[in-house]
C-alpha cells in the first residue's frame, strides 16, 4: 500500500532563454509521508515555487518523475493529468485565485466536478461540509468581494481539501494577508493537518509556518536540503488534540474518503478512468482508509 503522498525522483528544470539555459533544480528527490506537513524554504529566485509547479503537475520537468498518491504523474496526457490533479492535488496561492462570480459553495464544488467522478449533489454536500469545517457556515452565498481576506483564503482551502487529495501544495498561503487573519489560516492549516490527517506541503519565507512543519527543507544551488527537527512537535500535537473533539474529525474525514472511493468505483465502472490509473488511486486511497480507521479504533 502506498504510504507517500508526494515523490520526486531525479527532478531536473532547466529553463531556456535566448540566450542561455537556466538550470533551476539539478536532481531533486524529495520524499513526503501521508500525514507529513513539509516546508519549503529558501533564498528568492531558488526555485520554490518551480518545485511546486513541478509536483502539482502544473509544469513539467526537463528529467525525473512525480508521484503523487501512487500515480507517476510525469507523463500522462494534457486530458488525464487534469483529472488526476483534480482528485490528488489541492492548491493554495498566495492570492486565493478564487472566480470571482462564483459564490463561495460553487467555488468548492468546482474542482469536485472537474474530478470527473462526483454527482452534482455529491459535489454540494461535500462543499456544504467544508466550509463548515473553515468556519465558514452561513457565508456560503457570499461572493468573494464579499469576504475578507482571511475568509477568501479559507475559502481557497476548502476548496483545494474538498476532493480529498492525497496532498494540498500551498504556496505562501499567508503572503498577502495581515497578521490577525494570516494567525488564523496558519491555525486551520495547523489543525488540518493535526487533527484531519492531511498531508500539506508550504513553500514560504514566513518562519511562523516553518515552527508547524514536521519536516523542513531548504533549496538551494539547485539541490535540496532536509533539516533536523529542532522543536517538539509532540507537544505541538496535543495543544491541537485539545482543541478539537475526539475522533469526530477522523470520522468525517473517513466519510469523505468513502464517498470518493463509491465516486472511484463507479467512474470506473463507467469506463471513466482507465484500469491502471484506477487501481493506485484506489491503492492510496485504501491506505489512507486503513490509516484513519486504526486511528479512530484507538
Ligand atoms: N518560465 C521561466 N523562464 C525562465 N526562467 C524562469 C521561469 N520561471 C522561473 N524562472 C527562473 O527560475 C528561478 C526560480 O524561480 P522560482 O519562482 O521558482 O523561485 P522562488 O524560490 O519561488 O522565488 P521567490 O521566493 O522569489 O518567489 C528564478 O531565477 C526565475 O527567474
Amino acid at each position: 500500500m502506498s504510504e507517500d503522498a508526494l515523490v520526486l525522483r531525479d527532478v531536473w528544470k532547466i529553463y531556456k532563454t535566448a540566450t542561455e539555459e537556466i538550470p533551476v533544480l539539478k536532481g531533486i528527490n524529495l520524499t513526503v509521508r501521508q500525514g507529513e506537513l513539509a516546508i519549503i524554504m529558501g533564498p528568492s529566485g531558488s526555485g520554490k515555487s518551480t518545485l511546486l509547479s513541478i509536483a502539482g503537475g502544473l509544469e513539467n520537468p526537463s528529467r525525473g518523475n512525480v508521484i503523487v498518491g501512487g500515480v507517476d504523474i510525469t507523463n500522462l496526457s494534457e486530458d488525464e493529468l487534469t483529472k488526476i490533479r483534480a482528485r490528488k492535488i489541492g492548491f493554495v496561492f498566495q492570492s486565493f485565485n478564487l472566480i470571482r462570480n462564483l459564490t463561495a459553495l460553487e467555488n468548492v464544488m468546482m474542482p469536485l466536478i472537474f474530478t470527473g467522478i462526483y454527482s452534482w449533489k455529491q459535489a454540494r454536500e461535500i462543499a456544504q461540509k467544508m466550509l463548515e469545517i473553515v468556519g465558514l457556515k452561513g457565508h456560503e452565498e457570499k461572493f468573494p468581494r464579499q469576504l475578507s481576506g482571511g475568509q477568501q483564503q479559507r475559502v481557497a482551502i476548502a476548496r483545494a481539501l474538498a476532493p480529498s487529495p492525497d496532498i494540498i501544495l500551498m504556496d505562501e498561503p499567508t503572503g498577502s494577508l495581515d497578521v490577525d487573519s494570516a494567525s488564523r489560516v496558519l491555525s486551520l492549516v495547523k489543525w488540518l493537518n493535526e487533527a484531519f490527517g492531511q498531508t500539506i506541503v508550504i513553500v514560504t519565507h514566513n518562519p511562523e509556518i516553518a515552527e508547524l512543519a514536521s519536516r523542513t527543507f531548504y533549496i538551494r544551488g539547485g539541490q535540496i536540503f532536509e533539516q533536523p527537527p529542532t522543536t517538539t512537535l509532540a507537544d505541538k500535537v496535543k495543544e491541537v488534540k485539545a482543541s478539537t473533539k475526539k475522533g469526530e474529525l477522523e470520522k468525517l474525514q473517513l466519510e469523505l474518503l468513502k464517498i470518493k472511493l463509491d465516486a472511484l468505483e463507479s467512474a470506473a465502472r463507467e469506463g471513466k478512468i482507465s484500469p491502471e490509473i484506477l487501481d493506485a488511486e484506489l491503492k492510496s486511497l485504501e491506505a489512507r482508509i486503513a490509516r484513519l480507521e486504526k486511528f479512530i479504533e484507538k
